[in-house]
């Protein structure tokens, strides 16, 4: 099967040089894409590029695809309010059915807003990786571990027991790469954590330090911050992502510069769950390795990596009074090569030889006009919606209307879904009085 994009507009390759392209095509063969040029006219299948600009697939690093269904139903409160008065109440009588109509919403509104790669952290992640790959996205999956257990396991045993088994079944699949997901250092304990990070060669996904009150109470109860608590029982190497990084005191940021975990960044539920913002200028500068997520959609609302890369960019300058902090190059690498470079797949950059995980913007809308930086306007104008093609490994996945299955069937299906969760758990709906 070949591909054939002719003529873009722009090419954002995202190399080494930070090359940007003009007139040019790209041929994809084979999920690859195997030339870079002013090619042929001829393909199994050619997309008309003159208005079109080429960017790698975005890389949402840090979410909860399933929480689609609670998205509008737990606003305005503090994170652990928010988790233990809605949200784990609600979870708890989450079954497969639901995490599959959860998923099939949380992908079709990160395809469509042009993410290509997920990082998601939850229950049934087994359910969650079949519907990754029924509708063909990249996805870095976490099973999720808890002490006092989760919706599918009762404990520590069974969750780990869950989660051994969910990543010798998908270890070897090319689109899904398995991990641990021990949800915090305050609902895992320290020998807990231990015996999970004893896994050789394990990828791991965490909450750390999202909130101040987390970081005094773990401090209060082990006398260390939760980064040095999780780095002596060997949490952190890199294959490790730390999912938020609020509150990191001096010491912790050289500890995971060093260990080459990658930290989450996750601007926008960070600020409307109050948690703070992160000092991400500060991690940068001491060597850390920062990329971009979501967070769920019951914290966000959205699954929208554009809204998030404009978001972590306005909020450094105004918090460090300095424009030019978190540049716009800056931020594009944080959502698409910095989170790459850690994974086992080439992608994050359009060159020869990579993956062909591409999404193309349409231009032809007024705030991309006028065009004089491509950078600048994919970061500060572009709205997701600017999305025209999406492709993972070569193969389209959305060029207008969503192929793996039609919107509407799944609207249907997560709104019924939602309705049963808040139903069960006694939350009312305005659906249920329509
Ligand atoms: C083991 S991960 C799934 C678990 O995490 C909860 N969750 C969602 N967002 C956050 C967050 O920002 N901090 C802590 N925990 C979060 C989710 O609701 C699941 O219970
Ligand atoms: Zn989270």
């Amino acid at each position: 099967m070949e591909i054939l994009i002719k003529g873009l507009r722009f090419l954002v390759t995202q190399d080494d040089e930070r090359r940007i392209l003009r007139d040019k095509d790209i041929l994809i063969k084979e999920g690859i894409i195997e030339k870079i040029g002013n090619l042929r006219e001829s393909a199994d299948e050619i997309i008309d590029g003159r208005d079109l600009v080429a960017i790698p697939g975005l890389i949402n690093t840090h979410t909860h695809i399933p929480m689609t269904l609670f998205r509008g139903v737990a606003d305005d409160i503090p994170l652990f309010p928010w988790l233990n008065e809605k949200i784990w109440p609600m979870e708890a009588n989450l079954r497969p059915h639901h995490i599959r109509a959860g998923t099939e919403l949380g992908i079709l509104e990160s395809v469509r807003t042009g993410t290509t790669t997920i990082f998601d952290m939850y229950f049934f992640e087994d359910v969650i990786a079949e519907v990754f790959k029924e509708f063909g996205v990249r996805g870095v999956l976490a099973s999720a571990i808890i002490d006092f257990g989760t919706p599918e396991c009762k404990n520590f045993e069974e969750c780990l027991k869950i989660a051994d088994s969910f990543i010798n079944k998908w270890i070897n699949d090319p689109l899904i790469l398995p991990c641990y997901g021990p949800h915090a250092p305050y609902t895992v304990s320290p020998s807990n954590l231990v015996e999970i990070a004893s896994r050789t060669g394990s990828w791991i996904q965490i909450h750390v330090s999202e909130t101040e009150g987390e970081v005094k109470d773990i401090k209060g109860k082990y006398g260390k911050s939760p980064v040095k608590l999780i780095e002596e029982v060997g949490v952190l190497s890199k294959r490790t992502v730390l999912a938020h990084l609020v509150w990191p005191d001096d010491e912790d940021l050289p500890i995971i510069a060093n260990s080459g975990s990658l930290v989450s960044h996750n601007p926008i539920s960070n600020l409307k769950l109050s948690s703070g913002i992160a000092p991400v200028p500060e991690m940068i500068e001491k060597g850390v390795r920062v990329s971009l997520g979501t967070d769920g959609a019951a914290s966000n609302n959205s699954l929208d990596m554009f809204e998030a890369m404009k978001t972590a960019a306005i909020i450094q300058k105004a918090r460090k009074m300095d424009p030019t902090v978190m540049p716009a190059q800056l931020i594009l690498d944080m959502a698409t090569r910095i989170p790459a470079e850690h994974l086992p797949w080439r992608i994050g950059r359009i060159v020869e030889g990579y993956e062909a995980d591409i999404v193309l913007l349409n231009t032809k809308v007024p705030w991309w006009n006028p065009l004089h930086s491509v950078i600048s306007h994919l970061v500060y104008s572009a709205k997701s919606t600017d999305v025209k093609y999406v492709l993972v490994k070569g193969n389209l996945l959305y060029d207008g209307s969503f192929r793996a299955k039609g919107e509407e069937k799944i609207y249907e299906e997560a709104e019924k879904s939602s309705i049963d969760l808040l139903e069960k758990s006694g939350v009312t709906s305005m659906l249920n009085s329509m």
